[in-house]
């Protein structure tokens, strides 16, 4: 662990110990010394360890500096991370001169001492995961070259850090902060961006900071969103159609008193919810839409499916939001009493879940730091750490009758307050550099004059030579602003730019609401009757026939599979309903029997849908799945064919493929459970099996169940959230050769993988791993480490280390986990 170079007589190692003292037979001249891992909440007596060039610390229960360090002037690597320290006394720093790395992440620190920059050799500085609310003591620190403070409560970035000349710094993470200056997408792009920044801050300076508030509408189908929307925009009672419903997302804008809202109008059936999350971002205001009139306060299913469902999927797809609660339908209520009793149990109801599921996550705490041998959960107990500090705020709330203009102006003016007090929408506002707004203001104009096309997509690089023609400034000038302002624009809602995906990112779309069309031709509640409806000229322009028409409408029916052709056609005829004569943009969005389009790529890239050869039997000749061998020959190849098809778990309807395929489970199954906490997300699973299933070159898929196969070896993934604990199970089958057994592990840990690759986009979700222990009658399970090492780590060593006891005092003999030993 300690980087330096010392001697062994030097070096005193008492990690993981659970001491609450310093040991008494620590040598003086020791050089080194390892205390993390214990039960430390002072560190007495250190200073007599003049010596020392290393300390580590970390893990610890400290929760004062120590003050004795100013005695330990030789000093160079301190490790005081993952502890409870909320302040540190001033002079201490200017002793300590030597010292060069210094790690206090994980802490609750509230602010720095002044004269930190005094410990002048400080090259790398871990400050992250703690309360700053202000770093400027660092500045004067000549040798720093990595900062690291990401989620602290940073509002801002000292400019001084990064000038040229006053600093090395050649890192800087500063993620997870409230940031105004620079914002935090300037911060996503690392040191040269903030750099950049900050130079167009001294040359074109602006006090002004944006207020731009993505708004998300949010809430079961007909509670009154679009009408929420309509009328809060045109400031007065707009009537939407009960037929009218919303497809997919509807965009709009709004400028009240200086503050630009975008209004993300989301539809409420299930098809359309399993596609908002490529457009949720961060940091947005909710508002969590409740028909009060139907609400019951008596039924637990009414609060669960309109207010429990929608909180619970923003608590863990984007936690740091703010939700506000407006009922509607409140005319439909019989007097005011029964729209405040109803109000009264919402909220009530609601802060018991919020306090109830952090209890779950305490509790869950608790149980790790009580284990017989807590470090195996050091990663995991962060993570918990990590949950527990996201603050979802859920504002009270605001009864309201949407067809009432006061109603609609007392809404108005209630999200202006929310947003404009501070503690409640931290991040309402970026303060930008004049040209970036002037850019922005060119995006927009080139639009409207139709310099941009209609559907608003546009390579980066033309957008780029556009801008200049209408904006002063140079081309380099440009070109290093123009990557964060297009990522700042994509998160407030102005636009849409998938960065991350390597086929679109050096595409624009700046007109987000074309795309959502283009989405809700194929993803909606109705898509059968859709393709039912395709003429017989749509089908002549793919050159199919009515024939295959029947055949696609059965395996969409049946299978959940769409043929790429007739997606084609869907998304063809939803274009040329909006614009005529564009066959280019056609065939870029639509793509060809031999190229994939825009519609496609996004599709699987957000895992709505899977590529996929249909059927298939089992083949013994197919490939091991050896983990980590790049050559391991995957279904990817047939994946990519734009003239196959794609399976959408979202139409499957039952599993009865799998389980017929599966039979009944056996004995001698291996299963592995993975717990989620606190719950399953809704749609989860089905991206679980998009991402798995693309890994294996014959499977068969349920609604519920996958079932994977491997050369003649079968695995078998499925949901169980009918127990309290929900979780996902993986039971892999011995063939009855053999001589695979291996694989059926390699099986199981390739599906862990992809699962904690997949849990990573929800980030209010924690897991654990647990197999059962296969002792006859034993209720307990074997809890295994962290597996998210899964992918950096040589696991064959992980499972290897492993001890499994169960509480029961079974032991599992680690050769039936790990046969290679044997
Ligand atoms: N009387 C009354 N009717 C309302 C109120 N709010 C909404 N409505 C009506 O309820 C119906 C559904 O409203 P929408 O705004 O379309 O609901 P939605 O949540 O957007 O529904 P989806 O598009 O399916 O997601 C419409 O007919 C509205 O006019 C209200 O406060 N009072």
């Amino acid at each position: 662990m300690l980087p330096l170079d010392a001697s062994s007589w030097e070096v005193h190692d008492v990690s993981g110990q659970k001491r609450k003292a310093l040991p008494q037979d620590v040598p003086l001249h020791t050089r080194s010394l390892d205390l993390q891992r214990n039960k430390l909440k002072r560190v007495t007596g250190i200073s007599r360890f003049i010596f020392l060039t290393e300390i580590n610390l970390s893990r610890n229960k400290i929760v004062e500096f120590p003050h004795e360090m100013h005695n330990l002037q030789k000093l160079e690597g301190l490790y005081l991370n993952q502890n409870n320290i909320k302040s540190i006394p001033e002079e201490i720093f200017p002793h300590l001169r030597r010292l060069k790395f210094l790690k206090l992440s994980s802490n609750r620190l509230t602010k720095l001492p002044s004269d930190i920059n005094q410990s002048t050799s400080i090259i790398y500085l871990d400050l992250s995961k703690n309360c700053l609310q202000d770093i400027q003591p660092l500045v004067g620190l000549p040798k720093l070259k990595e900062l690291l403070v990401e989620k602290n409560q940073l509002t801002e970035l000292p400019s001084q850090l990064f000038q040229n000349g006053t600093c090395e710094l050649s890192v800087c993470k500063a993620m997870g902060n409230p940031l105004r200056c620079p914002p935090e997408e300037v911060c996503a792009g690392g040191i040269m961006d903030i750099k950049s920044y900050f130079q167009q801050m001294e040359e074109n300076p602006s006090t002004r900071s944006a207020l731009t508030v993505k708004t998300m509408f949010l809430g079961c189908s007909m509670a009154g969103k679009s009408t929420l929307c309509r009328s809060l925009k045109n400031g007065k009672p707009v009537a939407v159609a009960v037929e009218d419903r919303t497809e997919g997302i509807e965009i709009s804008q709004l400028y009240a008193q200086g503050v630009r809202f975008l209004f993300w109008d989301f539809a409420g059936q299930e098809e359309y919810y399993l596609t908002h999350h490529v457009f949720i971002t961060p940091r947005a205001l909710v508002i969590l839409t409740v028909d009060l009139a139907s609400y019951s306060t008596v039924d637990p299913q009414s609060f669960k499916d309109k207010i429990w469902f929608w909180i619970n999927n923003i608590q863990l797809r984007v936690p740091d939001s703010v939700v506000l609660l407006v009922g509607t339908h409140c005319d439909q209520c019989k007097d005011q009493k029964e729209v405040m009793e109803k109000k009264d149990d919402i909220e009530e109801k609601v802060k018991t879940m919020l306090a109830n599921r952090r209890a779950v996550l305490q509790q869950q705490k608790r149980n790790l730091e009580e284990d017989l041998n807590p470090s195996l959960f050091a990663d995991q107990l962060d993570e918990l750490d990590c949950l527990l500090e996201y603050n979802l705020k859920v504002l009270d709330l605001l009864p309201i009758n949407c067809t009432k203009i006061e109603d609609v102006v007392k809404l108005r003016s209630h999200i202006m307050t929310s947003i404009q007090s501070e503690s409640v929408f931290l991040y309402s506002g970026s303060i930008l550099p004049k040209s970036y707004e002037l850019v922005e203001q060119a995006i927009h104009a080139l639009h409207s004059l139709k310099e941009i096309p209609q559907h608003g997509i546009i390579q980066v690089e033309e957008l780029g030579d556009l801008i200049l023609r209408y904006v002063q400034l140079s081309r380099e000038s440009l070109h290093s602003i123009l990557r964060f302002l297009l990522r700042y624009l994509h998160r407030i809602g102005v636009i849409v730019w998938y960065e991350e995906i390597s086929a679109l990112s050096d595409r624009v779309f700046i007109q987000p609401s074309f795309l959502i069309t283009m989405f809700k031709t194929i993803v909606r509640y109705d898509l059968v009757k859709q393709l039912e409806g395709v003429s017989k000229d749509l089908l002549m322009q793919e050159g199919a026939l009515v024939k295959q028409k029947f055949t696609w409408v059965d395996d969409l029916r049946c299978r959940g599979t769409l043929h790429n052709a007739a997606l084609r056609i869907l998304v063809r005829r939803g274009i040329e309903e909006l614009i005529k004569n564009e066959d280019d943009l056609v065939v870029e969005v639509v793509g060809t029997k031999r190229e994939e389009g825009i519609i496609l790529t996004l599709l699987q890239h957000f895992e709505v849908c899977l590529p996929t050869v249909v059927g298939g039997t089992l083949n013994p000749q197919a490939p091991e799945f050896i983990p980590g061998d790049k050559q391991w020959k995957s279904a990817r190849e047939a994946k990519r064919d734009p003239d196959g098809a794609c399976l959408f778990p979202i139409y499957l309807k039952d599993d009865s493929i799998v389980c017929q395929k599966w039979g009944e489970d056996r004995q001698d199954d291996l299963s592995v459970h993975v717990y989620f906490l606190p719950e399953i997300p809704h749609g989860f699973f089905h991206r679980v099996i998009v991402k798995t299933c693309s890994l294996y070159p014959t499977h068969w898929v349920g609604r519920e169940q996958c079932l994977l196969c491997c050369g003649n070896r079968l695995c078998l993934v499925r949901q169980n959230d009918k127990d309290e604990d929900p979780f996902i199970e993986i039971r892999s089958r011995r063939p009855e050769q053999d001589e695979g057994f291996r694989s059926l592990w390699d099986l199981i840990l390739a599906v862990m993988s992809k699962l904690f690759v997949l849990s990573r986009q929800w980030p209010g979700l924690t897991q654990q791993v647990h197999t059962p222990c296969p002792e006859k009658g034993c209720p307990h399970y074997f809890t295994w480490r962290d597996w998210q090492e899964l992918n950096n780590t040589d696991f064959y060593n992980l499972v290897k280390e492993e001890k499994l006891v169960c509480k029961g005092g079974h032991t599992r003999r680690t050769e039936l986990i790990f046969p290679k030993d044997k």
